[in-house]
């Protein structure tokens, strides 16, 4: 099959790899002409995956036209902020094509702004362009390791499972495991939030607090995420899954998560207006974390961590205040569905 991957970043090209090394006829668009001659020519992508080696059959062109005219699916993997534009982009040749591709996106996060999620941007701007519903690819996948051909989990999400399937086909694997699902907003939001809660935890390893508090971190982070997610209609068990506690842990627990990273600089005294160009690659929790906190405050749902969080970067929390926040707030109960609907 002719996939066409657009966004040349570490995700971008590790993704790109994999559907090579399962035979499909790749292009990978970028807008850096050095980046874009390296994995051409000499099939690496230093800036974003040091070391590793791509597959040669790999097309590696700067040509946005070329690339969306031929392919019959095509994967957006650029960073949230960039998701719109994008697909602005692109339409102008969609809109040029008799038959249409798939779209799928693997990308975390939600719009400032508007608050939506990156199938609902999609969606505004190419409904009528595209073959089927827009499909989400998420889960544990740090692209260093997947791109390292090491044993990798995720989900597919589509509201039309059969565009699902016949995206599983196109990615699985011996090492890259799908799993399809249909709740689109469940998976979203759980890829999407748990890099709050990846940069909440790098703050308090980098402010030197033990297992027992990054454990109490990640477990009611999930309680918030679910909290929200049920409230906006995902299903509750979608944040058990991959695309939920599959990748808090991963980015919880690595020192490969770029958000993880960020929060441990942001512990050391970093600026959070410099944070993500020091880690060099996009950190989406930072912008994220403001806009969970607005949807959260929108739908008067709690979320404690993310507002405490949302204070602490952009409004100068001192970090014993965002602890007692936490700590001291008023006995809660730990059940969820029973005593909190949502
Ligand atoms: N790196 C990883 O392991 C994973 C990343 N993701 C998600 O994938 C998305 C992309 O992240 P990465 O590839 O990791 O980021 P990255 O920081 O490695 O690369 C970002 C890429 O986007 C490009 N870009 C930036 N602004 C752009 C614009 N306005 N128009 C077009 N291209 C633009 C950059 O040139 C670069 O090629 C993010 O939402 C991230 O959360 C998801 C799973 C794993
Ligand atoms: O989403 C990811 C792994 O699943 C990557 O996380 P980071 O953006 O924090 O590196």
């Amino acid at each position: 099959m002719k996939v066409s991957v657009i966004g040349s970043g570490s995700w971008g090209t590790a993704l790109a790899n994999v559907l090579a090394d399962n035979g499909h006829e790749v292009t990978l668009w970028g807008r850096n002409e050095e980046t874009i001659a390296e994995i051409q020519t000499r099939h690496e992508n230093n800036k974003y995956l040091p070391g590793a080696k791509l597959a040669s059959s790999i097309q590696a062109t700067t040509d946005l036209e070329h690339t969306v005219l031929e392919a019959e699916a095509i994967l957006l993997v650029v960073p949230t902020a960039a998701m719109r534009q994008t697909c602005q982009n692109i339409r102008p040749y969609l809109e040029k094509r008799v038959n249409k591709p798939i779209i799928i996106h693997a990308t975390k996060g939600i719009e400032q702004g508007t608050h939506l999620r990156m199938s609902e941007v999609i969606e505004a701007e190419l409904a009528d362009v595209m073959a089927a519903p827009v499909v989400v690819l998420s889960g544990p996948s740090h692209a260093e390791e997947v791109v390292d051909r090491q044993i990798t989990t995720l989900s597919v999400a589509c509201r039309d499972l059969s565009t699902a399937e016949d995206v599983q086909d196109l990615f699985m694997n011996a090492y890259f495991r799908v799993y399809t699902n249909e709740d689109v907003l469940g998976v979203e939001l759980g890829g999407a939030l748990k890099n709050i809660i990846a940069l909440a935890c790098g703050i308090l390893v980098g402010l030197d607090f033990g297992d027992n508090a990054r454990a109490a971190l990640m477990t009611r982070g999930l309680a918030e995420i679910t909290r929200l997610g049920t409230r906006m209609g995902a299903d509750p068990l979608t944040f058990s899954g991959l695309s939920g506690l599959g990748d808090l842990i991963v980015t919880c627990t690595s020192e490969h998560s770029r958000n993880y990273q960020a929060g441990y600089m942001l512990a050391q005294g970093k600026n959070r207006r410099t944070v993500s160009s020091d880690v060099g690659m996009v950190v989406e929790g930072m912008s994220t974390t403001q806009a969970a906190a607005e949807l959260a405050q929108e739908l008067n749902v709690e979320m404690p961590i993310t507002s405490t969080l949302q204070a602490f970067i952009y409004e100068d929390l001192p970090v014993d205040k965002a602890v007692d926040n936490l700590m001291l707030r008023e006995g809660k109960t730990e059940a969820l569905m029973k005593h909190h609907p949502f």
